[in-house]
C-alpha cells in the first residue's frame, strides 16, 4: 500500500471527486458515514460524546459526523473552535445542515468557552486535518491542551490535530495526544515515525474508496506492507523439489557466552525453509550446536573463542571454509568485536560475489571501519537497529532526517537496510522505504533479532529477491511475535517463541 503526501492527498481529493464522479460534499458525507460506523461498532449509543470541530474540511468531517451521531440517538455536544474568520465551503454546508436538527453547537472562542471534559466522555477531534500549515496556537491550542488534559477517549478524525502529515514538527508544537486515530484511506508517513507515537495512538484506516488508478499511477518512494502483498512474494514450492533447490546457507555466528545467539538464528533459518545449513561457530560452540539443532551441519572454527568464521586466505581460521559453495552467508549474531573477527570480515567481504546478511557485531565492526562498507556484496540486506545505524552514519536531529539518511546509504552502498523498531523500515538500493505492520513491543528482547537473521538467510539462500526477502522476512517475523503475543501476551514473549510461531503461507 503507497503512503501518498498531503498534496498527493489533496489532487487525489480532486481525482475522485472529479473521476468518480461525486460532489465533493457527498465525498465528505462518505468519510463521515465510514467514521460514524466505527464508532457505533466501538461504543455504546449512551456515550457521552464531544465533538471538537475546526473550520476547515476536518471541522466539515466533523460536524457531519455529530448529524450522523445524533440521528443515531448519541449524546452529542458540538464545539466550533472559531479561530479564524473563514470557512471552508464544506463546513458552511454541514453547519446549516446541522443547525436544522440540534440546537446544541457551542462556540469556542476564548479559554472561558472550553468545556469540561469528563472521565467518561469520548472526545472526537476534528479541529485540524491534512492542512495543517504552521503551528496551532492561540484559541487552537488552548483547546488543545483542555482535550489532552482531560481523563476522557480522545479519537481523531484522519490525523491528530496539530501532527503534521510528512513532515516534523518542532518539540514545542502543541498537538493532539489521541486514543485512536481513524484516518482516510491511506495511512500517513508520519504514523510510522517513534517519535509521533503519542500523537497517533492505535491507528486505523477508513476505506472512503477515492480515486484507485491515482493512487496506482502516484509515485512515492514509501510504501505500508499488507497482509496480501507480503503473501504474494511468497514463493511457491514444486512437488519434485528436493533440499538442494533451497540452497545452503551459512551462518558466521556466536562466540563465548553467546552461542545462544548462534542456536536462535539456525533455528529461525531452518524453521524458514532453507535446503541445507552449515554453522560455523567457535570450538566452544560446537557440541551446543551440534545437541541443540541437529538439523544443522556445524563447522567449528579452530579459534577457541573470539573469532568465528571464515579465515581469509593465510589467516589462521578455519581453512575448510570456501564461502562460493554456499547460497549466501548470514553473519553477526554474537560474534563479538575482537580483532581477529574484523580482520576475517575485512577479508571475506572483497572474495563474495552474492548478497549476504550482515547483523549486530558485524555491522558495528563495519561502523569503526567503514572502509570496509564499499566491499560489501550489492544488495547484501543490513539490519541494524537505530542505534547500530546512528553508529553506521551519524545522528539525527528528527524521524525525517533519519529517513533521508536511511535512503542515502542504501542508494550509495546499494544495499538493503532494515531498519529495526516499530514499523521496522525496509530501504531499497532504489531509494525506497517499506514501512513492516506486523510486530509489538514484545518483540523488544534478547534474541529476535538474530532470529531475523536466521530467516533472511534462509530466504537469500531460497533465491529470493534481496528486496523481497527483507519485506516478507520482517513482515513474517512481526506476524510470528504477534502470534505469540496473542496466545500467551507480549509480556515474557522469548526469541524462541517466535522462531516455533513462524509460518510460511
Ligand atoms: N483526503 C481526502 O480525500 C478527504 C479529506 N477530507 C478531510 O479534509 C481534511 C483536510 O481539509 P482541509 O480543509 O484541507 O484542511 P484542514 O481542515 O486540516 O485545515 C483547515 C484550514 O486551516 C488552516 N490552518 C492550517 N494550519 C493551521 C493552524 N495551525 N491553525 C489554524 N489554522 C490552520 C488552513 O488554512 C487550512 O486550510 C482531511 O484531513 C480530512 O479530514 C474529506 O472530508 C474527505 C476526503
Ligand atoms: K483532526
Amino acid at each position: 500500500m503507497k503512503i501518498l503526501n498531503v498534496d498527493q492527498i489533496r489532487s487525489l481529493d480532486q481525482s475522485t471527486i472529479q473521476h468518480e464522479p461525486i460532489a465533493p460534499i457527498n465525498l465528505m458525507e462518505r468519510a463521515a458515514l465510514t467514521f460514524v460506523d466505527w464508532f457505533v461498532d466501538h461504543f455504546p449509543s449512551t456515550t457521552k460524546t464531544k465533538i471538537f470541530c475546526g473550520l476547515g474540511n476536518n471541522g466539515g468531517d466533523g460536524l457531519a459526523i455529530a448529524r450522523l451521531l445524533l440521528e443515531r440517538e448519541y449524546p452529542v455536544d458540538i464545539f466550533v473552535v472559531r479561530y479564524a474568520p473563514r470557512e471552508s465551503d464544506d463546513f458552511m454546508h454541514n453547519h446549516r445542515r446541522l443547525k436544522l436538527v440540534t440546537e446544541r453547537v457551542h462556540y469556542i472562542e476564548s479559554t472561558t468557552d472550553i468545556p469540561a471534559i469528563r472521565h467518561h466522555d469520548v472526545v472526537i477531534d476534528a479541529i485540524l486535518g491534512s492542512g495543517l500549515s504552521r503551528p496551532t496556537e492561540g484559541i487552537v491550542s488552548d483547546t488543545i491542551k483542555a482535550i489532552n488534559r482531560a481523563p476522557a477517549t480522545v479519537i481523531s478524525v484522519d490525523i491528530a490535530s496539530g501532527l503534521y502529515t510528512d513532515q516534523p514538527n518542532s518539540p514545542t508544537d502543541v498537538i493532539i495526544e489521541p486514543d485512536y486515530t481513524l484516518s482516510f484511506q491511506l495511512p500517513k508517513l508520519a504514523f510510522m515515525l517513534p517519535k509521533n507515537e503519542p500523537y497517533v495512538g492505535d491507528w486505523q484506516l477508513l476505506d472512503i474508496r477515492l480515486h484507485k488508478r491515482f493512487i496506482d499511477l502516484a509515485p512515492t518512494p514509501y510504501y505500508f506492507t499488507q497482509p496480501d502483498e507480503a503473501r504474494l512474494l511468497l514463493h511457491k514450492r514444486k512437488r519434485f523439489s528436493n533440499k538442494g533447490t533451497f540452497g545452503h546457507a551459512l551462518l558466521l555466528v556466536g562466540s563465548y557466552g553467546k552461542i545462544g545467539a548462534a542456536v536462535l538464528a539456525a533455528r529461525a533459518c531452518l524453521r524458514s525453509g532453507v535446503g541445507l545449513l552449515t554453522v560455523q561457530v567457535p570450538q566452544c560452540g560446537y557440541t551446543i550446536l551440534q545437541t541443540s539443532v541437529p538439523e544443522a551441519m556445524c563447522s567449528p572454527d579452530r579459534h577457541q573463542n573470539v573469532l568465528t568464521g571464515t579465515a581469509p586466505a593465510g589467516h589462521p581460521g578455519n581453512e575448510s571454509i570456501d564461502p562460493s559453495d554456499y547460497s549466501t552467508i548470514g553473519i553477526g549474531p554474537g560474534i563479538g568485536k575482537a580483532p581477529e573477527t574484523l580482520a576475517m570480515l575485512k577479508g571475506l567481504l572483497p572474495t563474495l560475489k552474492k548478497p549476504i546478511v550482515v547483523d549486530a557485531d558485524a555491522l558495528n565492526l563495519l561502523a569503526e571501519n567503514r572502509e570496509a562498507l564499499a566491499n560489501l556484496p550489492k544488495n547484501s540486506i543490513l539490519t541494524p537497529h537505530p542505534k547500530e545505524f546512528e553508529r553506521l552514519t551519524k545522528k539525527w536531529n528528527d524521524d525525517y532526517e533519519k529517513l533521508t539518511i536511511l535512503r542515502d546509504f542504501a542508494k550509495k552502498y546499494q544495499v538493503v537496510v532494515i531498519l529495526k523498531g516499530a514499523h521496522s523500515a525496509v530501504a531499497t538500493p532504489g531509494g525506497d522505504i517499506h514501512f513492516n505492520s506486523t510486530g509489538n513491543p514484545g518483540l523488544s528482547t534478547g534474541g529476535t533479532g538474530d532470529v531475523l537473521t536466521g530467516i533472511l538467510t534462509a530466504l537469500l539462500a531460497q533465491g529470493y529477491d534481496p528486496v523481497e526477502a527483507a519485506v516478507l522476512g520482517v513482515f513474517s517475523h512481526g506476524l510470528a511475535g504477534d502470534r505469540v503475543a496473542q496466545q500467551r501476551g507480549p509480556i515474557g514473549m522469548t526469541a524462541s517463541d517466535v522462531i516455533d510461531a513462524l509460518r510460511w503461507e
